[in-house]
């Protein structure tokens, strides 16, 4: 207080006396400082305190009202600013509220860079979530340099050869080869029978209570011919996993539905069989945001295609297209897709479409150990892809689809990754282009993903829409497992949680339990424990198909069916009518179901997705949900053979889906 007094000795009293008016003038607008300087005044009388006081906060008090001027404008100046960026970064069609119908051009579709990227604005729904693509001329951050040939790459005379195939088109087998995936299809799987032996203690306690047991169904429980295609041919039916239970089943189901679409005669293919089970389904409305937009890439079809009871029409050309697409499209932007506890990639392609890459973790022929628990397990790209054929096969299309894909680790992914993703990227001792990336599980250097030495193998799911453009809900699954070491959950101990659900929202009405019980069968088909939460578009509400995302721990034991897998089945002793059929059809034949996915997978380039004991373990449980149903129609006390004791109507459900 004393320092500027010091320096301004000569404070006149006239000086003070109109500093005194000014100070009462200002007061009005700035009364706080008023009262500080009266009081001073008044209190000490001391007018050499109370003037500098004053004076310094006159200065504060004028300031401040200068401050509060330039922070408005510089509010003013920022909202403008802001509006000005969220008016060039929303598509057009979105501003006008459609889709630019104007840019049906491939040609000027294609991502060729950021220039670009903005140039194609109205064409693309995705641009909202990601921009700047193609990344080609980044620096990446790891210090490598990608390889797009051979003259960059091995220093190894003698590989040149073996390089030049891999990279310029070799045949599957010369890159199997290379890649390190030896395969004989005609050799049975040697690790057969050790694995038989060793899951079988703990698969008969699973077994005791259907009847069933994991090694074939021993001859003398002969097949009823009537029911099977007497001549099915070599090569189209399955392993014998007939059952007389089974045939029993078939048989009162044939002649129930005998002149239905449900039924067909045993030389009808599946094929047809499911074409015409379809025939008339009304798959309901459209997503609103795509309604109106069909576009003329493989992947905005695909958005525009989902519809309320089905993710895709298989019949419409566009899913092969995408799936072609998805197999070849040059790779612009690869990014860590968050989420999920396991690596998995957002891959952008050149024509803007996207897919969700799952690398793979180990080769097929390793089984999940028996002491390891499912959700410790490593996820299986080929677990992703057969996924996908196996829904479309049973005719549900509610798995995205997904293909596999050769990567080569450093041209299709370090020289487009984002740099936190680079920055994992390494060349191991023996010369293999890995990264690891960062991720809850299995994301550090003691886990890398691996190219052999620099191709990878890995699963492309087709992305769904963006959630700002479609949201969706994720509910739990009523028989989510424990995920715990020490726990079980509820259902795995008692029985009766089926009472429980069936009279809640939204199981206690419409299709919702009955999706649920048939994503039971499809993870009892693939023998995936990990289905702890399911997801639904919210546009479509309750009355709407499941989203069967998240398959990568499917196909882990051939030797071992997840009896639990189907609790919800059991537990609820139904099944929807249409899937029933489904099953009855790929019992009865021609086609077996292994035969069926073997030809379905055929042409992916990963082929063969599923090795021979996995494709038999298709035929055994599908053999086991018909003993399950049968035992379910049954009854428990029922009489000797030949009669069922509870109605059909209480078990096989028509829900009018098919
Ligand atoms: N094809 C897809 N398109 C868009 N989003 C997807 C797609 N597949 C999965 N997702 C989203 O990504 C999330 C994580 O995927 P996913 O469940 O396959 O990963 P994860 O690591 O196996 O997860 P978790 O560890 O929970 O089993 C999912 O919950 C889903 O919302
Ligand atoms: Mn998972």
């Amino acid at each position: 207080m004393r320092g500027p007094m010091l320096m301004r000795p000569d404070w006149s009293v006239q000086y003070v006396t109109t500093l005194a008016t000014e100070t009462r003038a200002r007061s009005t607008r700035c009364p706080g400082i008023a009262t500080v300087s009266t009081s001073t005044t008044n209190a000490g009388g001391d007018t050499s305190t109370a003037l500098p006081t004053t004076m310094m906060l006159l200065r504060l008090c004028s300031s401040a009202r200068h401050r509060w001027k330039a922070l408005l404008w510089l509010l003013l100046l920022l909202v403008v600013i802001l509006n000005a960026v969220v008016f060039v970064s929303i598509p057009s069609s979105r501003l006008t509220g459609r889709h630019a119908a104007a840019v049906d051009d491939d040609e000027r579709s294609e991502v060729k860079g950021l220039g670009q990227v903005r140039g194609i604005r109205g064409a693309s729904h995705l641009q909202i979530m990601r921009k700047g693509l193609d990344k080609s001329t980044a620096n990446n951050s790891s210090g490598l340099h990608y390889v797009e040939g051979l003259t960059l790459f091995d220093p190894k005379e003698t590989s040149k050869k073996v390089w030049k195939n891999l990279l310029h088109g070799s045949t599957f087998e010369d890159r199997k080869k290379i890649a390190g995936f030896v395969y004989n299809e005609n050799t049975e799987n040697k690790d057969d029978a050790d694995e038989n032996r060793r899951y079988r203690e703990k698969e008969e306690g699973d077994a005791a209570s259907d009847g069933l047991s994991n090694r074939d169904i021993p001859a003398s429980r002969k097949r009823d011919e009537t029911v099977g295609a007497t001549s099915r041919g070599r090569g189209t039916a399955g392993k014998n996993y007939t059952l007389a239970e089974v045939d029993e089943l078939v048989k009162a189901f044939l002649s129930r539905f005998h002149g239905s679409t449900l039924v067909s005669d045993n030389r009808m293919s599946y094929e047809k069989f499911l074409y015409k089970l379809q025939q008339g389904t009304a798959w309901g409305p459209r997503l609103g945001e795509f309604a109106n937009f069909k576009g003329i890439r493989s992947w905005e079809q695909f958005h525009h295609g989902i519809r309320q009871h089905a993710l895709y029409d298989p019949r419409e050309p566009y899913v092969n297209k995408l799936m072609l697409d998805l197999q070849t499209r040059e790779i612009v932007d690869v990014e860590q897709k968050e989420g999920g506890t396991q690596i998995k990639l957002m891959i952008t392609c050149k024509d803007e479409g996207q897919a969700l890459f799952k690398p793979m973790r180990f080769p097929r022929v390793q089984e999940t150990l028996p002491d390891h628990f499912y959700f410790a397990d490593y996820e299986r790209h080929n677990a992703e892809i057969a996924s996908f054929h196996l829904d479309r096969l049973l005719g549900f299309y509610r798995v995205p689809p997904t293909v596999g894909r050769w990567m080569n680790v450093s041209y299709d992914i370090h020289r487009v990754a984002n740099s936190k993703l680079a920055k994992t990227f390494f060349v191991s001792p023996v010369g293999n282009w890995c990264f690891h990336g960062s991720c809850s599980y299995y994301c550090d250097s003691s886990h890398p993903i691996c190219g052999h030495p620099i191709m990878l193998e890995g699963s492309m799911a087709a992305f769904l829409p963006p959630l700002q453009m479609a949201k969706r809900k994720t509910w739990r699954n009523p028989w989510k497992r424990s995920y715990s070491k020490h726990r079980k959950a509820y259902w795995e101990v008692y029985d009766d949680l089926c009472d429980k659900v069936k009279r809640k929202h939204p199981y206690n009405q419409g299709r919702r339990l009955m999706d649920v019980l048939d994503m039971s069968v499809f993870d009892f088909l693939t023998g995936n424990l990990d289905r702890h939460h399911y997801e639904t578009f919210r546009e479509f509400g309750n009355e709407t198909f499941l989203l069967h995302l998240d398959n990568g721990r499917a196909f882990g034991k051939s030797n071992y069916d997840c009896i639990s897998c189907l609790a919800p089945v059991r537990q609820c002793c139904m099944i929807r009518q249409s899937t029933l059929a489904k099953l009855v059809k790929l019992y009865q034949g021609p086609e077996s179901l292994s035969h069926m996915m073997r030809t379905s997978m055929a042409t992916d380039p990963l082929n063969p997705i599923l090795l021979e004991s996995h494709l038999n373990a298709l035929d055994r449980r599908l053999s086991k949900i018909l003993h399950v149903i049968h035992g379910c129609l049954k009854g428990s006390n029922a009489g000797d053979a030949g009669s069922f004791s509870r109605s059909w109507q209480d078990v096989v459900i028509d829900d009018g889906v098919t």
